[in-house]
C-alpha cells in the first residue's frame, strides 16, 4: 500500500494495508449471489422441472415456497431464475423472471408498476419510444393493470413472477394481487405468466381465499433448515473465496456451523457469525480468526438483536428497564422487583406515565426476562418470604442509550439521580 501525505487517506489506509483475513469479504454477505448452493440440488431441480415448460412457451405451474428463514429459498429460485433467462436466450424463446421483495413493495399498485417497470428496464434495448411508463403513484389501479397487460402481450413469451415474502403483501394488502395476478393469463393473449410466493410464515395463508390458495399452491416446495455437517459444506464453499489462505482457524467453521444448527439451522446466521468473527480478527490486527473470535461474534449479535427488540418494546416496559438502569447506576448490581417497583412508582409521574400496579409490573418483569434483556432468579428471604432478584447481563451504555430514544422517556436524560437517592433513602430505610 503507497504512504501517503493526505490526512484523510492517511486516517483508512493503516486498516487497509494491514489486512491479512479478508481476500474478499463480500462473499461472506447477504447480498452475494453463491453459484454454487451446497445441499440445495433436489429443491433446485424441482423448481427447474416445474419452470422447464416455459423454454416451450408453455405456462409453467405456480409454485408456493415455504421453510425457514435462511434455510436457501431466495438463493435458490434467484439462482434456478437466472439458469433459466440463460437457457432462454441460448433457445431463442422469451422468458423473463422478476423478483420482488413484498417486505418493501407490498401494495397491489406498488406490486403491478414494480413488475411493469421491470419488464420494461429488460425491453429498454429494444425499446419503441412511444410505450406508456407506469408511474410508481397516481394512477388508478384499474389502468395500471390494464397497462400491465398491454406491456406482457407487447413482450410475449413467460413471465415468472416471484414474491418474495409474499406474506407481507397478504397482510398488508389482503389477497386481492393475488387475485388479479392469478387470474391474469386469462386476459392475456401473446404472453403466459407464472407466480413463485416465497414466506417463511405459513399463517399468511389463512388470509388467502380458498381459490386463491389453491391456485397459487398448484405446486408446494418446502425447504428444511440445514444441520451443522451441511452448514460446514456451505460456510467451507463461502469462506475459499472469503478468507487469505491460513486466516481461519481449523474449529472456526465447525464452530460457526454448530452454533448456527443449534438455533435452527439459518445459514445466513452462519454467515454472520464466520463474516464478523473475521472482522473481530481483522480489526484487533490478528493473523487468524479463531474460537474467540467466533464467541465475541455470537455475543455481538446476541447484543444487536437484544437491542433491536428493546427498541420495540412499549414505554411502560422501557420504563421499568430505566428504573433497574437507575439501581445500577446508584451501584447496585442486583436488584428485587420491590425495589424496581419503587423506583418506578417514583419515575412515572415525572414524565407524565399512569402508575401501573405491582403486579402487572412483575408481569413485565418476567416478560423482560423471557425475552433474554435481563436474568431473574427467585430467593428465600427467610421469614421475609421469597423474591425476585434480577441482573443485567449484557452492556447497560447501550440499553440505556435505546431506552432513552424513546420520545416519551428522553426527557429522562436530565433526572437528577442523586435528589431522587436522598428522597429514596428517606423514605426506604426509615
Ligand atoms: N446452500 C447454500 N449454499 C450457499 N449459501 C447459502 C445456501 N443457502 C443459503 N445460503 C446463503 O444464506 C443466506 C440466506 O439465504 P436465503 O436468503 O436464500 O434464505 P431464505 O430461506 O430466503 O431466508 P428468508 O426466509 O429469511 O428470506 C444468503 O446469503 C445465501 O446466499
Amino acid at each position: 500500500m503507497p504512504e501517503t501525505e493526505d490526512p484523510a487517506t492517511g486516517l483508512f489506509i493503516k486498516y487497509l494495508s494491514n489486512n491479512r483475513i479478508f481476500r474478499d469479504r463480500e462473499v461472506l454477505r447477504h447480498s452475494y449471489r453463491p453459484q454454487i448452493l451446497p445441499h440445495r440440488q433436489p429443491q433446485i431441480d424441482t423448481i427447474a422441472s416445474i419452470l422447464a415448460p416455459s423454454l416451450r412457451n408453455e405456462t409453467p405451474s405456480n409454485i408456493l415456497i415455504y421453510g425457514k428463514t435462511g434455510t436457501g429459498k431466495t438463493a435458490s429460485v434467484r439462482y434456478v431464475g437466472s439458469e433459466l433467462e440463460k437457457a432462454s436466450s441460448t433457445m431463442g424463446t422469451t422468458c423473463r423472471i422478476v423478483h420482488l421483495n413484498c417486505e418493501v413493495i407490498d401494495t397491489q399498485y406498488r406490486v403491478l408498476a414494480q413488475i411493469a417497470k421491470c419488464i420494461d428496464d429488460v425491453d429498454e434495448a429494444s425499446s419503441d419510444k412511444a410505450k406508456i411508463h407506469i408511474p410508481m403513484t397516481g394512477w388508478p389501479t384499474d389502468q395500471v393493470y390494464s397497462e400491465l397487460k398491454n406491456q406482457l402481450d407487447t413482450g410475449g413469451g413467460v413471465l415468472v413472477i416471484v414474491l418474495d415474502e409474499i406474506d407481507k403483501l397478504v397482510k398488508k394488502s389482503g389477497d386481492d394481487t393475488l387475485y388479479n395476478l392469478t387470474r391474469i393469463n386469462s386476459d392475456l393473449k401473446n404472453s403466459k405468466v407464472s407466480i413463485i410466493g416465497i414466506s417463511n410464515d405459513l399463517s399468511f395463508k389463512d388470509f388467502l381465499d380458498p381459490r386463491v390458495l389453491s391456485s397459487l399452491s398448484e405446486e408446494e416446495i418446502v425447504f428444511p433448515p440445514y444441520n451443522a455437517p451441511q452448514l460446514v459444506d456451505i460456510l467451507t464453499q463461502r469462506a475459499a473465496g472469503a478468507f487469505l489462505d491460513g486466516a481461519i482457524a481449523d474449529g472456526v467453521i465447525p464452530l460457526c456451523s454448530a452454533l448456527a444448527a443449534q438455533e435452527h439451522g439459518d445459514a445466513r446466521r452462519a454467515l454472520d457469525l464466520l463474516r464478523i468473527s473475521g472482522e473481530l480478527a481483522d480489526r484487533d490486527e490478528s493473523k487468524q480468526v479463531t474460537d474467540v473470535h467466533v464467541k465475541q461474534a455470537q455475543a455481538k449479535i446476541e447484543t444487536d438483536s437484544m437491542i433491536e427488540c428493546i427498541a420495540t418494546l412499549p414505554t411502560q416496559s422501557k420504563l421499568i428497564l430505566f428504573s433497574m438502569l437507575t439501581l445500577e447506576q446508584l451501584g447496585q448490581n442486583i436488584f428485587t422487583s420491590g425495589e424496581v417497583s419503587r423506583v418506578y412508582q417514583d419515575i412515572a409521574p415525572e414524565i407524565q406515565l399512569d402508575i401501573l400496579t405491582h403486579r402487572r409490573i412483575t408481569d413485565l418483569i418476567s416478560e423482560l426476562n423471557m425475552l433474554g434483556v435481563i436474568n431473574t432468579r427467585v430467593v428465600s428471604r427467610g421469614r421475609y418470604g421469597r423474591t425476585k432478584e434480577m441482573w443485567f447481563d449484557a452492556n447497560t451504555g447501550k440499553i440505556r442509550e435505546v431506552v432513552l430514544k424513546d420520545p416519551r422517556l428522553n426527557g429522562l436524560k436530565d433526572l437528577d439521580i442523586n435528589q431522587m437517592e436522598t428522597k429514596w433513602l428517606k423514605t426506604w430505610f426509615r
